[in-house]
């Protein structure tokens, strides 16, 4: 079995030998709607792509090619059965133990608020951390997937806190599954302009509600403005809808997923 407590070479690149094992890392990001995924060697990037929890074929493609010297490193806000199941699956397909990372007190400069750490979704966790390592000033990482989340990092780093809220997909089911009415076929996009028709209605009141609800916490937290980092399937969309700037980041739960590895595996 691979000793993933070695440094991972990408990390140290001053100490990789001329003409010596390439080394490869693969980072998921295993969120409720679906599987992130991407391939470093030697710190580039090399692959990325996405599947369903589900997907046996598409994780045989992933494993399947990378050797026991790789590294395999995961965020998962999944289920146990779901870690149980890939970690088995990776030592069989590639001799390698996936590393989990887990949300610690305290990682790369920015301290949790949680009394129970380990309790807050290491999704949330970290994109906090790449933030952080970006900006040193008071942030607010959203990261728009399944569920809206809005954290807030002071400047000093603490964590002052956060907001989980439904989803745009989430908010729409909700909305289908206990009414009889709001229905409609029409694939609307999401925008705030009041709706002239159910559709409409239904996907500009869940735009709403979601730049809203960035807007609101930044207001109700007072302070210094906050920089906005947003990542998620719906963070662009967001950001652009809320119209305060900020920059979006597909990879941030990665560069925070590194972040914590480089802590992790350098004790
Ligand atoms: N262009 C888009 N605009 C708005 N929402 C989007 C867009 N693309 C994907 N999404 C939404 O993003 C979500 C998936 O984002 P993701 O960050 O992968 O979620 P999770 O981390 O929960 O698996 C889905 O709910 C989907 O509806
Ligand atoms: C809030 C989340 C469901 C977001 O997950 P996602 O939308 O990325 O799939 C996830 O971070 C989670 O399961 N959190 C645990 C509860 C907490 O953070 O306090
Ligand atoms: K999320």
């Amino acid at each position: 079995m691979a000793d993933h407590h070695r440094i991972p070479v990408h990390i140290r690149r001053r100490d990789i030998p001329e003409g010596g094992p390439v080394s490869v890392c693969l980072q998921l990001d295993v969120g409720n709607s679906r599987v992130k995924w991407r391939l470093l060697e030697q710190g580039e990037l090399r692959d990325r792509g996405h599947f369903g929890h589900h997907d046996s074929a598409a994780k045989a493609r992933l494993l399947e090619p990378l050797g026991p010297e790789a590294n395999i490193w995961v965020s998962s806000v999944a289920g146990p059965e779901f870690e149980r199941e890939f970690t088995a699956l990776a030592e069989r397909l590639c001799g390698v133990s996936p590393w989990f990372a887990r949300s610690t007190a305290r990682a790369g400069g920015v301290a949790n608020s949680y009394a129970q750490p380990s309790r807050m979704g290491v999704d949330r966790w970290l994109a906090m951390l790449g933030a952080r390592q970006r900006s040193r000033e008071r942030l607010c990482v959203v990261d728009a997937g399944s569920a809206l989340t809005i954290d807030i990092v002071s400047a000093a780093g603490q964590h002052e806190g956060g907001y989980i809220i439904p989803g745009p997909a989430l908010m729409e089911r909700a909305l289908l599954l206990d009414t009889d009415r709001v229905r409609f076929d029409e694939d609307v996009s999401y925008a705030l302009a009041p709706g002239t028709s159910t559709a409409e209605a239904v996907r500009h009141g869940i735009a709403l509600a979601q730049v809203g609800a960035v807007a609101a916490a930044i207001a109700h937290n007072g302070g210094e403005q906050p920089t906005l980092f947003f990542c998620g399937g719906a963070g662009e969309t967001l950001r652009q809808l809320l119209d305060r700037g900020g920059s979006y980041l597909p990879d941030l739960v990665f560069e925070g997923l590194e972040v914590q590895a480089r802590e992790v595996f350098t004790d």
